[in-house]
């Protein structure tokens, strides 16, 4: 079919609509004493939950900082939602968001201060409706006015997973988002990030140490080892290449160098 001209800023527009959520090519970062990313390639399809696995020190916070445009590549391409990070930035923020337990919010505002700050920063139309929604949703209520600092770890996950979702993302990327969390609270977190994905078609990077996590969650695994990408796959295809009946026993064959049984 012949491309008319006239028709070529919808053309585009529709190809970034339907590109993946996440496409990295040839990406490294090199810090002034590490390779901390060695030229991975790797794609997060959309309304997908891909799973980042590796040992410490693999990359995976690297990647994740470089996909949000926070840490400048040395060398390679993202795309993010069709758009190119870091130069498109500022076009692709406003539909992404992120969790870690390793990044503490102001700890001295309330939570509803707090939610209100990212709030403003996302230009969420009628902020407090969605607050309400979301301390709803997430049993926020009863603490929603205390200082952010005064809570357990599952009330700050809670918080933390609402400032994720307050702008109500496209792209979710998540470092290890159970982390310390009793088994209840942490599945909990799970049934609900999973029916925000259902409902809203978002798609999910998720890096996590917990394998039971990532195989009740991810249709796609990204293992990395030292930087490099050492398997890519569905879980289900992964545990049939190393012939193992979990991906923790994969996880450990990867860290401990046990060849697949495909190359052995
Ligand atoms: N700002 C930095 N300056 C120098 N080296 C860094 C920096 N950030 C990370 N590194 C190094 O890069 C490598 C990858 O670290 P990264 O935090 O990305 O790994 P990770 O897979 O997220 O590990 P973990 O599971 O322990 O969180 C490590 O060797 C780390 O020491």
């Amino acid at each position: 079919m012949a491309i008319d001209s006239h028709n070529q800023p919808q053309t585009a527009a529709l190809r970034a609509a339907a590109a993946a959520a996440i496409e990295v090519a040839h990406l490294s970062k090199v810090y002034k004493t590490a390779r901390a990313v060695d030229g991975i390639s790797f794609t997060v399809p959309r309304g997908s939950v891909t799973g980042l696995l590796g040992g410490n020190g693999a990359g995976k916070t690297t990647t994740i900082a470089m996909i949000m445009g926070l840490v400048l590549p040395s060398a390679g391409r993202i795309r993010v939602l069709g758009c190119g990070m870091p130069e498109q930035r500022a076009d692709v923020l406003g539909r992404i968001n992120f969790e870690s337990p390793y990044v503490d919010m102001p700890s001295r505002l309330t939570v509803r201060q707090n939610l209100t700050v990212f709030g403003k920063l996302y230009a969420v139309p009628d902020l407090a409706g969605r607050i309400a929604e979301l301390a709803a949703d997430l049993d926020l209520t009863e603490f929603l006015d205390r200082a952010s600092g005064k809570l357990s770890a599952g009330q700050k996950t809670r918080v933390a997973l609402a400032k994720a979702l307050i702008n109500r993302p496209e792209l979710l990327l998540l470092d290890e988002p159970t982390a310390s969390l009793d088994p209840d609270t942490a599945d909990w977190i799970r049934s609900h990030l999973e029916s925000y994905r259902k409902q809203r078609g978002a798609s999910i990077l998720l890096a996590s140490h917990n394998m039971l996590e990532v195989e009740r969650m991810c249709d796609r695994v990204v293992i990395m080892k030292r930087g490099r990408i050492e398997d890519d796959d569905t879980p289900s295809a992964i545990m049939a290449r190393y012939n193992r009946a979990t991906l923790e026993d994969v996880f450990l064959d990867v860290a401990r160098g046990r060849a697949r049984d495909a190359e052995s």
